[in-house]
């Protein structure tokens, strides 16, 4: 089954990235990929937690979740994006991973980052997410897509396994984790947090990334990827010229049965806390 993965340098203007967003879903549909899978924060990178806050309460981002389910209709693509969408507390916000489904342009899932990026990297380089983002409180259930089941996670959850065996557990083929990483810590660990997850799992892992400088102090690693479940790279976004774009790729399942049957995994339930 054919997939596109986007590589998005979404900047604080939702409506250029809505356009761009809305390019890249035609040109997919037009490629026969059946699914398109973009990154963390596509409907804007803001400057600072404020101005996150504030953008995500105005009209034009309601505009783009919308615009984006009716392009997914128009072009008959399932779509996967995360966007920021207000919460029930006061001034904090959810970073929210949204399966988009194109028959009637419905939210079939809907996930909220669970784990916040709350680091220090030394000075200019804190980040403090949970000033303006509250966390998830709950793990859906995987979703059913033309490609198999898909486990919903973002960015910074990928530095925790036992999200990813918890997906598995819950029958996921496939695991993805759109993210804006940090130039500092995706240069450390991108790749090989990416292929442990896979291998570790036995899914398909499917990175969607930001890339380049979306202001003038925040910049993403990019290097958008996909990982099959025996942990080889099959796609890979290399192009520095073009930072943003798509890359196509294929998801054959029959890859994980066969590592899965190859290695069996199990868990000794009898020594560790429950799943
Ligand atoms: O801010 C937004 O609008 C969207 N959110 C993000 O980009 C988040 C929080 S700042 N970034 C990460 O989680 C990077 C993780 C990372 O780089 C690592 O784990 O090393």
């Amino acid at each position: 089954m054919l997939a596109a993965i986007a590589q998005l340098q979404s900047t604080k203007s939702i409506f250029r990235n809505l356009a761009k967003c809305k390019e890249l879903i035609i040109e997919a549909a037009a490629k026969g990929a059946s699914c398109i899978f973009f990154p963390e924060a596509s409907d804007f990178i803001a400057e600072n937690v404020n101005e996150s806050v504030e953008l995500t309460s105005t009209e034009e981002n309601k505009k783009f979740l919308q615009g984006i389910c009716e392009q997914a209709i128009r072009s008959k693509i399932h779509v996967n994006i995360c966007v920021h969408e207000a919460s029930e507390c006061a001034g904090k916000i959810y970073n929210s991973n949204i399966w988009i489904e194109p028959t009637r342009g419905t939210i079939a899932a809907r996930y909220h980052k669970v784990h916040l990026f709350d680091v220090d990297l030394g000075p200019g380089k804190t980040f403090k997410e949970s000033n303006s983002t509250m966390p998830g409180t709950e793990i859906p259930s995987p979703v059913m897509t033309p490609l198999g089941k898909v486990g919903l996670a973002i960015c910074f959850d990928l530095r925790f396994p036992e999200l990813a065996q918890h997906l598995r557990s819950k029958g996921a083929d496939i695991l993805v984790y759109p993210s804006a990483f940090t130039e500092k810590t995706g240069a450390a660990h991108w790749e090989t947090l990416l292929r442990a997850r896979a291998i570790d799992s036995q899914c398909f892992v499917v990175a969607a990334a930001q890339h380049g400088a979306h202001n003038a102090k925040r910049t993403s690693y990019g290097h958008s990827m996909v990982i099959d479940p025996w942990g080889t790279v099959i796609a890979q976004y290399s192009d520095m010229n073009t930072p943003e774009g798509l890359l196509l790729f294929d998801v054959n399942l029959s890859i994980a049965e066969r590592v899965r049957r190859a290695i069996p995994l199990a868990r000794r339930n009898d020594l560790y806390p429950k799943l």
